[in-house]
């Protein structure tokens, strides 16, 4: 018996337009254990969402291609099945969240209906009060006040915040081995942003769904996520435990991620370390490391070879070649260090 719910290997995707073929996403490997949060992290266009729809085979064909790898979920390669065994799978095992509730509810339906709408689809064996039940059940479970009374209401007559919770029961209906949620609160406030992330870790902790998140900003998954996968140009170029990415980083464009966090604590002169310049063209990626033009330690090799990924313990991967025994030491910039250590000083001042 093995608790590993996903993996995925060697994944390469690419989609054919009038430009030329856009190779999105390049050699992404990972895996994911029973009830583990994974977060996925990257500026736009590094293929976090193209990563994300190919496990539940979403990415459109054409223009979408999968040009290789696996996507082996439960035991079975997601990329070799039938379209029927797919289906059975998608809304079943594995349930998705997107950004936009609004999008996700159908606004001339009560909210109840649309829930157990899901029981009847994916439960038949139940009955409709057994469903209803199980709705409100739900409702409480996200944190909505009075579920009867709001199992009979429109998704209008909801906050935004109250929505993404609705869309979150809606996705648990189905009890899911596997929640993707892309970039689930960025259209709300940042409170209620860290209420929903909380709540799905609460979520998780009742019911052992594993999650992956995909965000732009490692601020908002840094207490929900146990893995983070630091995604460019199509590739996971920094992979590791929550501590080691947040603690430990090693890779600059990780430095650049933390670094353009805002952080409430830092004193004003404290200026953002940012990443210069823009992502690359993924029709052409660049020979060598992609990253390379916008990294300020890049070296000669960088515009050359494409770094290997390299292990820096059990739970940390790197893909730089800075991370070679004969490169230069770069310590990471002091801006960042700055932060770590107030984070670690607060962490053991919490504990
Ligand atoms: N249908 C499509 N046709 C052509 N190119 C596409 C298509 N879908 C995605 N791409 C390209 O694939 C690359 C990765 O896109 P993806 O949406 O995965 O990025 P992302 O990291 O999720 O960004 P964002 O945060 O903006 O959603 C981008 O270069 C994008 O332009």
């Amino acid at each position: 018996m093995t608790d590993k719910l996903l993996e995925v290997k060697d994944l390469h995707i690419s989609f054919k337009t009038y430009a030329g073929k856009v190779h999105a996403v390049r050699g992404v490997n990972f895996e994911l254990k029973k009830g583990e949060t994974l977060a996925i992290v990257g500026e736009s266009g590094s293929g976090k969402s193209v990563t994300s729809n190919a496990i539940m085979r979403l990415v459109p064909q054409p223009p979408g291609i999968y040009d290789q790898g696996e996507i082996i979920f439960d035991g079975k390669n997601i990329l070799e099945l039938s379209e029927d065994e797919v289906a059975q799978i998608r809304g079943n095992d594995i349930a998705m969240i997107f950004q936009d509730p609004m999008t996700a509810l159908n606004p001339t339906i009560k909210i109840g209906h649309q829930i157990t709408e899901v029981f009847n689809i994916h439960r038949k064996d139940i009955s409709k009060a057994e469903a209803k039940k199980r709705a409100i059940e739900l409702l409480t479970l996200v944190g909505i006040p009075y579920p009867e009374e709001r199992f009979e209401q429109y998704p209008h007559e909801f906050s935004g915040g109250m929505r993404q919770r609705v869309v979150i029961a809606i996705a648990l209906a189905a009890e899911p081995k596997l929640l993707i949620a892309d970039e689930p609160t960025t259209a709300l406030d940042v409170t209620i942003q860290a209420q929903i992330l909380e709540l799905m870790k609460e979520i998780q902790q009742t019911t052992d769904t594993a999650i992956i998140f995909i965000t732009h900003d490692l601020g908002v998954v840094a207490n929900v996520a146990d893995k983070v996968a630091v995604m460019y140009a199509g590739q996971i170029v920094e992979y590791g435990s929550a501590n080691e990415i947040y603690y430990n980083p090693k890779h600059p464009y990780t430095w650049g991620l933390l670094g353009s966090m805002p952080d409430l604590d830092s004193n004003n002169e404290e200026v953002l370390y940012t990443i210069p310049g823009a992502p690359p063209n993924l029709i052409d990626p660049p020979k060598g490391d992609a990253f390379a033009p916008r990294n300020r330690f890049a070296l000669a090799i960088d515009y050359e070879q494409e770094p290997p990924l390299f292990k820096v313990n059990d739970e940390h991967y790197v893909k730089s070649w800075l991370m070679h025994e004969d490169a230069p030491h770069i310590p990471v910039p002091e801006i960042i260090q700055n932060r770590i250590d107030r984070y670690t000083s607060q962490t053991k001042g919490d504990a």
